[in-house]
């Protein structure tokens, strides 16, 4: 296993080129938030904005689209049950992310069904929160994509059937070479594993042992992947800038919130292109 060092976001940040427009940068859409998990959706769609994916669409309840609009004005926003949309704006995407906030309602399920029957295998989809819940508990077949699972501890569990303190190197790389894709298994220790090798994230901080957290590294991995090429970098690049941010801000505060690593990242990409 590999430990994740700095040098991954010189890697994979790149300097932006003079000749370039919003489309050079990505499109993401991001699908989640019912109506009790509002801000988990708005969380991940700031995070893939901040990082600077060029177009962002949110397809969610329509009792988020006030909050998420008068917060971020920059993205765009759709209901999640309205199929045509969906189906329109998740063709559209170069990554879409699906889960922050989705909960486990029918609702949930069949906009879940909808996003897996939509996306193609030229896409990147993450698969984060209830949405693997989804799958675990459904046993719902996967998409032909570039699939990014994030799931926390108990989340992997779920999905893989491997009990917390049995989730073992070898035990979850047999699991993630089942399921294909790239696995970023999260805990106080975050480990990525991936079709080309495995990853230790030593970054991170308690101080980001808080609610919307991984909704912001889902939102982050959908802005970084659609944005720069090696997705595999992409992925490992959004990991380590998450914790690596959270552990500066820690340095003179007790708690780090989502929403502060996302304003950080502008600045703390800037200073890490390569
Ligand atoms: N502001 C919001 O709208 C928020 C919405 N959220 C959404 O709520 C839904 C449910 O997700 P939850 O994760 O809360 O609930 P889950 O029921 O999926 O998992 C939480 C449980 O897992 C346990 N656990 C064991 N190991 C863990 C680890 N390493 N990291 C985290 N938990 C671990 C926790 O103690 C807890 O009991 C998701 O869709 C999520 O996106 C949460 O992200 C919280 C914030
Ligand atoms: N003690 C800790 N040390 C380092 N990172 C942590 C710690 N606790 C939580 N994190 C990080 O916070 C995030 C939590 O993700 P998750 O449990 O999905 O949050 P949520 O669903 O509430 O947004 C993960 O990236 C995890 O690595
Ligand atoms: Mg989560």
């Amino acid at each position: 296993m590999e430990t994740l060092t700095e040098q991954i976001l010189a890697q994979t940040i790149r300097v932006r080129p003079k000749e370039s427009h919003k489309g050079t940068y990505g499109r993401v859409c991001l699908v989640g938030g019912n109506d009790h998990f509002g801000g988990a959706i708005l969380m991940a769609t700031e995070a893939s904005v901040y990082s600077g994916a060029g177009l962002n669409t949110t397809l969610t309840d329509p009792s988020n689209f006030i909050s998420l609009h008068s917060r971020l004005p920059e993205a765009m926003v759709a209901n999640f049950t309205n199929r045509d949309e969906l189906t329109d704006l998740v063709s559209a995407a170069n990554t879409v992310v699906v889960g922050p906030g989705l909960g486990t309602t029918d609702t949930s399920l069949s906009v879940l069904k909808a996003v897996f029957d939509t996306v193609s295998d030229n896409q990147t989809l993450i698969v984060d929160g209830s949405a693997i819940t989804l799958i675990s508990k459904h046993d719902l077949k996967l998409p032909k994509a570039h699939l990014v699972f994030t799931p926390h501890q108990m989340e992997w569990q779920r999905l893989s059937g491997i009990k917390i303190a049995a989730q073992t190197d070898e035990a979850n790389e047999a699991v993630r070479r089942q399921l294909g894709g790239t696995v970023v298994l999260k805990s106080h220790q975050t480990k990525i594993y991936t079709p080309t090798g495995s990853f230790l994230n030593t970054a991170g901080t308690p101080a980001q042992a808080t609610g919307g957290m991984g909704d912001t590294l889902a939102g982050m991995i959908g802005g970084f992947t659609a944005q720069f090429a090696d997705q595999t970098n992409a992925v490992l690049a959004a990991v380590y800038a998450h914790s690596a941010i959270a552990d500066e801000l820690a340095q003179s505060q007790y708690v780090v919130l989502p929403t502060q690593i996302i304003h950080q990242l502008p600045r703390y990409m800037h200073e890490h292109q390569g």
